[in-house]
Protein backbone atom coordinates (compact mmCIF):
# COMPACT_ATOMS: atom_id res chain seq x y z
CA UNK A 1 0.00 0.00 0.00
CA UNK A 2 1.09 3.60 -0.46
CA UNK A 3 0.53 7.14 1.41
CA UNK A 4 1.38 10.48 1.55
CA UNK A 5 2.06 12.32 4.43
CA UNK A 6 1.86 16.02 4.31
CA UNK A 7 3.70 17.68 7.15
CA UNK A 8 7.05 16.49 8.29
CA UNK A 9 7.50 17.43 11.90
CA UNK A 10 7.49 15.35 14.84
CA UNK A 11 3.96 13.86 14.24
CA UNK A 12 4.39 14.04 10.14
CA UNK A 13 8.01 12.09 10.26
CA UNK A 14 7.47 9.72 13.25
CA UNK A 15 4.01 8.79 11.41
CA UNK A 16 5.78 8.30 7.90
CA UNK A 17 8.75 6.21 9.79
CA UNK A 18 6.59 3.94 11.59
CA UNK A 19 4.87 3.03 8.65
CA UNK A 20 7.31 2.21 6.49
CA UNK A 21 8.63 0.08 8.85
CA UNK A 22 5.70 -2.07 8.63
CA UNK A 23 6.19 -2.12 4.90
CA UNK A 24 3.36 0.59 3.60
CA UNK A 25 5.65 3.10 1.12
CA UNK A 26 5.35 6.00 2.27
CA UNK A 27 5.75 9.32 0.76
CA UNK A 28 6.61 12.48 3.19
CA UNK A 29 5.95 16.25 2.09
CA UNK A 30 7.04 19.40 3.36
CA UNK A 31 7.15 23.36 2.05
CA UNK A 32 10.51 23.10 3.88
CA UNK A 33 12.94 22.75 1.07
CA UNK A 34 15.87 22.29 3.73
CA UNK A 35 14.52 20.10 6.16
CA UNK A 36 13.83 17.66 2.55
CA UNK A 37 17.40 18.16 1.54
CA UNK A 38 18.59 16.94 4.85
CA UNK A 39 15.60 14.24 5.50
CA UNK A 40 16.62 12.62 1.85
CA UNK A 41 20.59 12.60 3.39
CA UNK A 42 18.79 10.42 6.55
CA UNK A 43 19.50 13.55 8.53
CA UNK A 44 16.26 14.24 10.70
CA UNK A 45 15.44 17.47 12.41
CA UNK A 46 14.57 16.79 15.80
CA UNK A 47 16.00 14.72 18.58
CA UNK A 48 14.21 11.84 19.07
CA UNK A 49 15.44 8.89 20.20
CA UNK A 50 15.88 6.02 17.39
CA UNK A 51 14.23 7.72 14.90
CA UNK A 52 17.35 8.79 12.54
CA UNK A 53 18.46 4.85 12.47
CA UNK A 54 14.83 4.01 11.30
CA UNK A 55 14.62 7.00 9.34
CA UNK A 56 17.98 5.49 7.35
CA UNK A 57 16.97 2.27 7.40
CA UNK A 58 13.45 2.57 5.66
CA UNK A 59 15.25 5.15 3.35
CA UNK A 60 17.71 2.33 1.96
CA UNK A 61 14.77 -0.40 1.89
CA UNK A 62 12.91 2.20 -0.43
CA UNK A 63 9.91 2.33 1.24
CA UNK A 64 10.81 5.79 2.70
CA UNK A 65 10.73 9.04 0.00
CA UNK A 66 10.54 12.73 0.48
CA UNK A 67 9.80 15.87 -1.93
CA UNK A 68 8.84 19.16 -1.39
CA UNK A 69 5.93 18.54 -4.30
CA UNK A 70 2.66 17.17 -3.10
CA UNK A 71 1.11 17.48 -6.43
CA UNK A 72 4.27 15.48 -8.49
CA UNK A 73 2.92 12.21 -5.80
CA UNK A 74 -0.82 12.98 -5.25
CA UNK A 75 -2.43 10.68 -8.02
CA UNK A 76 -0.28 7.85 -7.21
CA UNK A 77 -2.16 6.87 -4.24
CA UNK A 78 -5.08 6.52 -2.49
CA UNK A 79 -4.56 7.77 1.70
CA UNK A 80 -2.96 11.28 2.45
CA UNK A 81 -2.27 12.23 6.04
CA UNK A 82 -1.71 15.87 7.10
CA UNK A 83 0.01 16.15 9.90
CA UNK A 84 0.84 20.19 9.63
CA UNK A 85 1.05 22.15 12.61
CA UNK A 86 -1.52 23.88 14.27
CA UNK A 87 0.15 26.98 16.25
CA UNK A 88 -1.96 28.76 18.22
CA UNK A 89 -3.28 32.31 16.98
CA UNK A 90 -3.08 35.57 18.90
CA UNK A 91 -6.44 34.41 21.11
CA UNK A 92 -5.22 30.99 21.52
CA UNK A 93 -7.53 29.24 18.50
CA UNK A 94 -5.59 26.67 16.54
CA UNK A 95 -4.72 28.48 13.50
CA UNK A 96 -5.79 26.73 10.52
CA UNK A 97 -3.88 28.26 7.33
CA UNK A 98 -1.79 24.77 6.90
CA UNK A 99 -4.17 22.54 7.14
CA UNK A 100 -6.44 24.22 5.23
CA UNK A 101 -3.45 24.77 2.22
CA UNK A 102 -3.27 21.44 2.26
CA UNK A 103 -6.51 20.64 1.34
CA UNK A 104 -6.61 23.92 -1.18
CA UNK A 105 -3.67 22.27 -2.84
CA UNK A 106 -5.43 18.51 -3.34
CA UNK A 107 -8.64 19.98 -4.02
CA UNK A 108 -6.78 21.92 -7.08
CA UNK A 109 -4.94 18.91 -8.30
CA UNK A 110 -6.10 15.54 -8.08
CA UNK A 111 -7.05 13.44 -10.51
CA UNK A 112 -8.95 10.65 -8.79
CA UNK A 113 -10.18 9.31 -5.56
CA UNK A 114 -8.34 10.29 -2.51
CA UNK A 115 -8.87 10.07 1.32
CA UNK A 116 -7.40 13.06 3.49
CA UNK A 117 -7.10 11.90 6.54
CA UNK A 118 -6.20 14.67 9.33
CA UNK A 119 -3.51 13.80 12.22
CA UNK A 120 -3.03 17.40 13.45
CA UNK A 121 -4.85 17.90 16.37
CA UNK A 122 -7.41 20.34 14.73
CA UNK A 123 -10.77 22.17 16.50
CA UNK A 124 -13.97 20.24 16.30
CA UNK A 125 -16.03 20.84 12.85
CA UNK A 126 -12.54 21.35 11.06
CA UNK A 127 -13.08 18.23 9.14
CA UNK A 128 -16.03 19.88 7.44
CA UNK A 129 -14.26 23.06 6.48
CA UNK A 130 -11.35 20.95 4.98
CA UNK A 131 -14.18 19.24 2.76
CA UNK A 132 -15.99 22.32 1.94
CA UNK A 133 -12.03 23.80 0.99
CA UNK A 134 -11.52 20.79 -1.32
CA UNK A 135 -15.02 20.60 -3.15
CA UNK A 136 -14.97 24.68 -3.59
CA UNK A 137 -11.41 23.67 -5.21
CA UNK A 138 -12.85 20.90 -7.57
CA UNK A 139 -16.07 23.02 -8.24
CA UNK A 140 -14.14 25.45 -9.77
CA UNK A 141 -12.18 22.96 -11.97
CA UNK A 142 -15.70 21.99 -13.02
CA UNK A 143 -14.82 18.65 -12.19
CA UNK A 144 -16.62 15.62 -9.97
CA UNK A 145 -14.06 13.40 -8.48
CA UNK A 146 -15.00 11.21 -5.07
CA UNK A 147 -13.02 12.00 -2.11
CA UNK A 148 -13.55 11.05 1.76
CA UNK A 149 -12.07 13.01 4.86
CA UNK A 150 -11.23 11.34 7.98
CA UNK A 151 -9.88 12.02 11.28
CA UNK A 152 -6.96 10.19 13.20
CA UNK A 153 -5.75 12.37 15.68
CA UNK A 154 -1.70 10.91 17.32
CA UNK A 155 -1.49 10.53 20.97
CA UNK A 156 2.21 10.27 20.96
CA UNK A 157 4.57 11.95 23.37
CA UNK A 158 7.70 13.49 22.31
CA UNK A 159 10.75 11.02 23.57
CA UNK A 160 8.93 8.10 23.53
CA UNK A 161 7.72 8.72 19.62
CA UNK A 162 8.23 5.34 18.22
CA UNK A 163 6.91 3.49 20.86
CA UNK A 164 3.64 5.24 21.34
CA UNK A 165 2.77 5.23 17.32
CA UNK A 166 3.98 1.46 17.51
CA UNK A 167 2.14 0.40 20.84
CA UNK A 168 -0.57 2.68 21.73
CA UNK A 169 -3.55 2.40 24.06
CA UNK A 170 -5.68 2.79 21.26
CA UNK A 171 -6.27 4.65 17.66
CA UNK A 172 -9.34 6.95 17.34
CA UNK A 173 -10.30 7.44 13.77
CA UNK A 174 -13.05 9.16 12.92
CA UNK A 175 -15.01 8.48 9.44
CA UNK A 176 -18.29 8.74 7.38
CA UNK A 177 -17.94 6.63 5.10
CA UNK A 178 -17.21 2.60 4.63
CA UNK A 179 -14.95 2.78 2.50
CA UNK A 180 -12.91 5.17 4.13
CA UNK A 181 -13.38 2.79 6.95
CA UNK A 182 -11.91 0.10 5.27
CA UNK A 183 -8.94 1.72 4.24
CA UNK A 184 -8.14 2.69 7.77
CA UNK A 185 -8.61 -0.69 8.61
CA UNK A 186 -6.33 -2.06 6.22
CA UNK A 187 -3.40 0.15 6.62
CA UNK A 188 -3.77 -0.21 10.77
CA UNK A 189 -4.18 -3.92 10.73
CA UNK A 190 -0.31 -4.36 10.75
CA UNK A 191 0.03 -3.05 13.90
CA UNK A 192 -2.97 -5.06 15.84
CA UNK A 193 -0.47 -7.69 16.69
CA UNK A 194 1.24 -5.00 19.30
CA UNK A 195 -2.42 -5.76 20.99
CA UNK A 196 -4.23 -2.16 20.74
CA UNK A 197 -7.80 -1.64 19.49
CA UNK A 198 -8.68 1.01 16.71
CA UNK A 199 -11.74 2.70 17.98
CA UNK A 200 -14.19 3.75 14.90
CA UNK A 201 -16.72 6.78 15.59
CA UNK A 202 -17.88 9.76 13.77
CA UNK A 203 -15.58 12.53 12.97
CA UNK A 204 -16.73 15.34 15.27
CA UNK A 205 -16.09 12.96 18.36
CA UNK A 206 -12.83 11.92 16.95
CA UNK A 207 -11.66 15.58 16.75
CA UNK A 208 -13.29 16.57 20.53
CA UNK A 209 -11.51 13.13 21.99
CA UNK A 210 -7.94 14.52 20.93
CA UNK A 211 -8.64 17.96 23.01
CA UNK A 212 -10.15 15.67 25.55
CA UNK A 213 -7.35 13.75 26.27
CA UNK A 214 -4.97 16.58 26.60
CA UNK A 215 -7.20 18.88 28.93
CA UNK A 216 -8.15 15.88 30.97
CA UNK A 217 -4.16 14.70 30.87
CA UNK A 218 -3.03 18.36 31.80
CA UNK A 219 -5.92 19.00 34.16
CA UNK A 220 -4.87 15.46 36.25
CA UNK A 221 -1.24 17.43 36.52
CA UNK A 222 -2.68 21.40 37.64
CA UNK A 223 -4.77 19.46 40.19
CA UNK A 224 -1.75 17.44 41.74
CA UNK A 225 0.69 20.54 41.50
CA UNK A 226 -2.46 21.82 43.31
CA UNK A 227 -2.56 19.33 45.97
CA UNK A 228 1.50 19.87 46.16
CA UNK A 229 1.34 23.34 47.44
CA UNK A 230 -1.46 22.37 49.74
CA UNK A 231 0.68 19.12 51.24
CA UNK A 232 3.51 21.99 51.82
CA UNK A 233 1.61 24.09 53.99
CA UNK A 234 -0.01 21.37 56.51
CA UNK A 235 3.43 19.06 56.47
CA UNK A 236 1.35 16.66 54.17
CA UNK A 237 3.75 14.50 50.77
CA UNK A 238 2.77 14.93 47.61
CA UNK A 239 4.65 11.70 46.48
CA UNK A 240 3.02 9.66 49.49
CA UNK A 241 -0.38 11.23 48.42
CA UNK A 242 0.37 10.21 44.86
CA UNK A 243 0.89 6.52 46.11
CA UNK A 244 -1.90 6.35 48.19
CA UNK A 245 -4.25 7.46 45.19
CA UNK A 246 -2.93 6.17 42.15
CA UNK A 247 -2.99 2.73 43.30
CA UNK A 248 -7.09 3.38 43.13
CA UNK A 249 -7.90 2.10 39.92
CA UNK A 250 -10.56 4.50 39.08
CA UNK A 251 -7.69 6.83 39.27
CA UNK A 252 -4.79 5.22 38.05
CA UNK A 253 -1.35 5.90 38.56
CA UNK A 254 -0.12 7.61 35.58
CA UNK A 255 0.69 12.19 35.17
CA UNK A 256 0.22 12.02 38.80
CA UNK A 257 3.51 13.67 39.20
CA UNK A 258 3.86 16.86 40.88
CA UNK A 259 6.54 19.40 39.19
CA UNK A 260 7.33 22.93 37.98
CA UNK A 261 4.56 22.93 35.43
CA UNK A 262 3.42 21.52 32.03
CA UNK A 263 4.72 22.86 29.13
CA UNK A 264 5.50 21.08 25.42
CA UNK A 265 4.16 22.45 22.22
CA UNK A 266 0.81 20.22 22.85
CA UNK A 267 -0.83 20.57 26.62
CA UNK A 268 -0.77 25.00 26.48
CA UNK A 269 -1.57 25.02 23.23
CA UNK A 270 -4.78 22.73 22.99
CA UNK A 271 -5.96 23.43 26.30
CA UNK A 272 -6.42 27.08 25.36
CA UNK A 273 -7.97 26.15 22.12
CA UNK A 274 -10.59 24.28 23.62
CA UNK A 275 -11.59 26.84 25.83
CA UNK A 276 -11.64 29.12 22.47
CA UNK A 277 -13.77 26.52 21.18
CA UNK A 278 -16.06 26.60 24.12
CA UNK A 279 -16.08 30.23 23.87
CA UNK A 280 -17.28 30.14 20.42
CA UNK A 281 -20.08 27.88 21.28
CA UNK A 282 -21.51 30.34 24.05
CA UNK A 283 -20.29 27.96 27.09
CA UNK A 284 -17.06 28.92 29.66
CA UNK A 285 -14.75 25.86 30.75
CA UNK A 286 -14.11 26.76 34.11
CA UNK A 287 -12.13 23.30 34.80
CA UNK A 288 -9.94 24.48 32.16
CA UNK A 289 -9.36 28.09 32.99
CA UNK A 290 -8.54 26.76 36.06
CA UNK A 291 -5.69 24.39 34.95
CA UNK A 292 -4.04 26.55 33.01
CA UNK A 293 -4.08 29.34 36.02
CA UNK A 294 -2.50 26.27 38.37
CA UNK A 295 0.18 25.92 35.48
CA UNK A 296 1.01 29.68 35.12
CA UNK A 297 1.49 29.52 39.26
CA UNK A 298 3.75 26.35 39.54
CA UNK A 299 5.80 27.72 36.03
CA UNK A 300 7.11 30.22 39.02
CA UNK A 301 6.85 27.93 42.38
CA UNK A 302 10.62 27.35 42.14
CA UNK A 303 11.35 31.50 41.72
CA UNK A 304 9.09 31.81 44.83
CA UNK A 305 11.20 29.67 46.85
CA UNK A 306 14.12 31.00 45.82
CA UNK A 307 13.00 34.50 46.92
CA UNK A 308 11.51 33.27 49.82
CA UNK A 309 15.36 31.97 50.78
CA UNK A 310 17.14 34.82 50.30
CA UNK A 311 14.52 37.12 51.41
CA UNK A 312 13.78 38.73 47.92
CA UNK A 313 17.02 39.62 47.93
CA UNK A 314 18.56 37.85 44.72
CA UNK A 315 20.28 40.50 43.10
CA UNK A 316 24.29 39.37 42.24
CA UNK A 317 22.99 35.79 42.93
CA UNK A 318 24.80 32.90 40.72
CA UNK A 319 21.80 30.43 40.33
CA UNK A 320 21.87 26.92 38.10
CA UNK A 321 19.60 25.27 36.21
CA UNK A 322 19.87 21.53 35.13
CA UNK A 323 17.47 21.19 32.47
CA UNK A 324 16.25 23.35 30.21
CA UNK A 325 13.90 21.18 27.63
CA UNK A 326 10.08 21.03 28.69
CA UNK A 327 10.31 17.20 29.30
CA UNK A 328 13.32 14.64 29.13
CA UNK A 329 14.38 13.31 25.76
CA UNK A 330 13.79 15.63 23.33
CA UNK A 331 15.53 18.98 22.07
CA UNK A 332 12.19 20.78 22.17
CA UNK A 333 12.03 24.24 24.43
CA UNK A 334 8.16 25.24 23.63
CA UNK A 335 6.48 26.24 26.70
CA UNK A 336 9.17 24.38 28.26
CA UNK A 337 9.06 25.95 32.22
CA UNK A 338 12.67 26.89 32.35
CA UNK A 339 12.13 29.86 29.92
CA UNK A 340 9.67 31.36 32.56
CA UNK A 341 12.30 30.90 35.24
CA UNK A 342 15.46 31.99 33.43
CA UNK A 343 13.52 35.57 32.60
CA UNK A 344 12.75 35.95 36.32
CA UNK A 345 16.29 35.29 37.37
CA UNK A 346 17.45 37.80 35.01
CA UNK A 347 15.29 39.99 35.94
CA UNK A 348 15.95 39.41 39.48
CA UNK A 349 19.45 40.63 38.74
CA UNK A 350 21.12 37.03 39.16
CA UNK A 351 23.40 35.15 36.87
CA UNK A 352 22.21 32.48 35.26
CA UNK A 353 23.99 29.07 34.65
CA UNK A 354 22.41 26.61 32.77
CA UNK A 355 23.08 23.35 31.48
CA UNK A 356 21.13 20.55 29.34
CA UNK A 357 22.20 16.86 27.96
CA UNK A 358 20.59 18.08 24.42
CA UNK A 359 18.32 21.23 24.66
CA UNK A 360 21.63 23.28 24.30
CA UNK A 361 21.70 24.66 20.87
CA UNK A 362 17.74 25.18 20.77
CA UNK A 363 17.76 27.04 24.09
CA UNK A 364 20.41 29.55 23.26
CA UNK A 365 18.85 30.43 20.00
CA UNK A 366 15.61 31.25 22.31
CA UNK A 367 16.79 32.60 24.68
CA UNK A 368 19.40 34.56 22.54
CA UNK A 369 16.63 36.05 20.78
CA UNK A 370 13.66 36.53 23.53
CA UNK A 371 15.68 37.65 26.41
CA UNK A 372 17.81 39.75 24.45
CA UNK A 373 17.34 42.91 26.24
CA UNK A 374 17.86 40.84 29.61
CA UNK A 375 21.03 39.86 28.39
CA UNK A 376 23.42 42.88 27.51
CA UNK A 377 26.59 42.05 25.16
CA UNK A 378 28.82 43.44 27.95
CA UNK A 379 27.81 41.35 30.84
CA UNK A 380 28.15 38.01 31.72
CA UNK A 381 25.18 37.38 33.86
CA UNK A 382 23.46 34.54 31.36
CA UNK A 383 26.89 30.97 30.53
CA UNK A 384 25.39 28.03 29.27
CA UNK A 385 27.78 25.52 30.86
CA UNK A 386 29.87 22.49 29.37
CA UNK A 387 28.76 19.59 31.84
CA UNK A 388 26.44 19.47 35.21
CA UNK A 389 29.42 20.60 37.16
CA UNK A 390 30.65 23.54 35.48
CA UNK A 391 26.88 24.41 35.38
CA UNK A 392 27.35 24.93 39.61
CA UNK A 393 30.35 26.49 39.83
CA UNK A 394 30.37 29.06 42.14
CA UNK A 395 26.07 29.22 42.49
CA UNK A 396 24.25 30.31 45.50
CA UNK A 397 21.36 27.73 44.79
CA UNK A 398 20.72 24.77 41.84
CA UNK A 399 17.35 23.98 40.50
CA UNK A 400 16.54 20.67 38.78
CA UNK A 401 13.92 21.59 35.95
CA UNK A 402 14.19 19.10 34.09
CA UNK A 403 14.32 15.00 35.39
CA UNK A 404 17.00 14.21 32.31
CA UNK A 405 18.62 10.49 33.96
CA UNK A 406 21.90 11.69 33.59
CA UNK A 407 21.02 14.64 36.25
CA UNK A 408 19.41 11.85 38.80
CA UNK A 409 22.81 10.20 40.25
CA UNK A 410 25.54 12.80 40.21
CA UNK A 411 28.56 13.23 42.35
CA UNK A 412 27.17 15.03 45.09
CA UNK A 413 30.09 16.15 46.97
CA UNK A 414 31.76 17.38 43.86
CA UNK A 415 28.07 19.50 43.21
CA UNK A 416 29.02 21.02 46.57
CA UNK A 417 32.59 21.45 46.67
CA UNK A 418 31.40 23.56 43.61
CA UNK A 419 28.95 25.53 45.02
CA UNK A 420 29.39 29.05 47.10
CA UNK A 421 25.37 27.84 48.87
CA UNK A 422 23.78 24.64 49.56
CA UNK A 423 20.22 25.32 48.60
CA UNK A 424 18.85 22.65 45.95
CA UNK A 425 15.46 23.14 44.25
CA UNK A 426 14.24 19.85 43.50
CA UNK A 427 11.18 21.02 40.64
CA UNK A 428 10.62 17.08 39.55
CA UNK A 429 11.01 15.87 42.93
CA UNK A 430 13.87 13.00 42.19
CA UNK A 431 16.45 13.14 44.46
CA UNK A 432 15.73 11.16 48.56
CA UNK A 433 15.03 13.60 50.58
CA UNK A 434 17.16 11.84 53.80
CA UNK A 435 20.31 11.77 51.40
CA UNK A 436 20.51 15.24 50.45
CA UNK A 437 19.93 16.49 54.11
CA UNK A 438 22.61 14.38 55.11
CA UNK A 439 25.08 15.49 52.45
CA UNK A 440 24.42 18.87 54.13
CA UNK A 441 22.13 20.54 51.46
CA UNK A 442 19.21 22.90 52.29
CA UNK A 443 16.90 20.73 50.13
CA UNK A 444 13.65 21.52 48.86
CA UNK A 445 11.09 19.94 46.65
CA UNK A 446 7.67 20.16 45.11
CA UNK A 447 5.00 19.15 47.63
N1 LIG B 1 4.52 17.23 18.62
C1 LIG B 1 3.78 16.30 19.16
O1 LIG B 1 4.21 15.58 20.06
C2 LIG B 1 2.35 16.09 18.71
C3 LIG B 1 1.66 14.95 19.14
C4 LIG B 1 0.35 14.77 18.72
C5 LIG B 1 -0.27 15.69 17.88
N2 LIG B 1 0.44 16.79 17.48
C6 LIG B 1 -0.23 17.70 16.54
O2 LIG B 1 0.21 17.35 15.22
C7 LIG B 1 0.35 18.53 14.40
C8 LIG B 1 1.77 18.65 13.92
O3 LIG B 1 2.63 18.83 15.01
P1 LIG B 1 4.22 18.75 14.89
O4 LIG B 1 4.75 18.91 16.28
O5 LIG B 1 4.57 17.57 14.08
O6 LIG B 1 4.48 20.09 14.06
P2 LIG B 1 5.83 20.65 13.42
O7 LIG B 1 5.74 22.09 13.47
O8 LIG B 1 7.00 19.92 14.03
O9 LIG B 1 5.74 20.16 11.88
C9 LIG B 1 4.80 20.64 10.95
C10 LIG B 1 5.43 20.56 9.57
O10 LIG B 1 4.46 20.88 8.57
C11 LIG B 1 5.12 21.55 7.51
N3 LIG B 1 4.12 22.24 6.65
C12 LIG B 1 3.39 23.34 6.92
N4 LIG B 1 2.59 23.62 5.87
C13 LIG B 1 2.81 22.67 4.93
C14 LIG B 1 2.28 22.42 3.64
N5 LIG B 1 1.34 23.20 3.09
N6 LIG B 1 2.74 21.36 2.95
C15 LIG B 1 3.69 20.55 3.48
N7 LIG B 1 4.22 20.74 4.71
C16 LIG B 1 3.79 21.78 5.43
C17 LIG B 1 6.09 22.47 8.23
O11 LIG B 1 7.11 22.91 7.36
C18 LIG B 1 6.59 21.54 9.35
O12 LIG B 1 7.75 20.83 8.96
C19 LIG B 1 -0.13 19.68 15.28
O13 LIG B 1 -1.48 19.88 15.04
C20 LIG B 1 0.10 19.17 16.70
O14 LIG B 1 -0.75 19.77 17.62
C21 LIG B 1 1.72 17.01 17.86
O1 LIG C 1 2.82 13.49 35.70
C1 LIG C 1 3.25 14.34 34.90
C2 LIG C 1 3.38 14.11 33.51
C3 LIG C 1 3.84 15.13 32.69
N1 LIG C 1 4.19 16.34 33.21
C4 LIG C 1 4.63 17.44 32.32
O2 LIG C 1 3.70 17.57 31.27
C5 LIG C 1 4.33 18.04 30.07
C6 LIG C 1 3.95 17.20 28.87
O3 LIG C 1 4.50 15.92 29.00
P1 LIG C 1 4.11 14.71 28.03
O4 LIG C 1 2.65 14.56 28.00
O5 LIG C 1 4.89 13.53 28.46
O6 LIG C 1 4.70 15.21 26.63
P2 LIG C 1 4.09 15.66 25.23
O7 LIG C 1 5.05 15.20 24.21
O8 LIG C 1 3.73 17.10 25.30
O9 LIG C 1 2.75 14.77 25.01
C7 LIG C 1 1.42 15.27 25.24
O10 LIG C 1 0.97 16.03 24.13
C8 LIG C 1 0.96 15.30 22.88
C9 LIG C 1 0.55 16.28 21.79
O11 LIG C 1 -0.82 16.46 21.71
C10 LIG C 1 0.01 14.13 22.98
O12 LIG C 1 -0.02 13.41 21.75
C11 LIG C 1 0.45 13.21 24.13
O13 LIG C 1 -0.49 12.14 24.29
C12 LIG C 1 0.51 14.06 25.42
O14 LIG C 1 0.98 13.25 26.52
C13 LIG C 1 5.83 18.04 30.38
O15 LIG C 1 6.25 19.35 30.65
C14 LIG C 1 5.96 17.16 31.63
O16 LIG C 1 7.05 17.53 32.45
C15 LIG C 1 4.06 16.57 34.59
O17 LIG C 1 4.36 17.68 35.07
N2 LIG C 1 3.59 15.56 35.37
Amino acid sequence: MKIVIVGTGYVGLVSGTCFAEMGVDVTCVDIDRQKIENLEKGIIPIYEPGLEDMVQRNIKAERLHFTTNLTSVLNDIQVIFSAVGTPPDADGSADLKYVLEVARTIGQNMQQYVLLVTKSTVPVGTASLVRQTIQMELDKRGVYIEFDIASNPEFLKEGDAIKDFMSPDRVVVGVESEKAKELMTKLYRPFLLNNFRVIFMDILSAEMTKYAANAMLATRISFMNDMANLCERVGANVNMVRKGIGTDQRIGGKFLYAGCGYGGSCFPKDVKALIQTADQNGYELRVLKAVEEVNAYQKQVLFHKLEKQFQSDLSGKTISIWGLSFKPNTDDMREAPSLVLIEKLLKAGCKVRVFDPVAMPEAKKIIRTKMAELIPEDSFNMYFANDIYDAVLDSDALMLVTEWKEFRMPTWPVVKKAMTGLLILDGRNIYDENEMNELGFNYQCIG
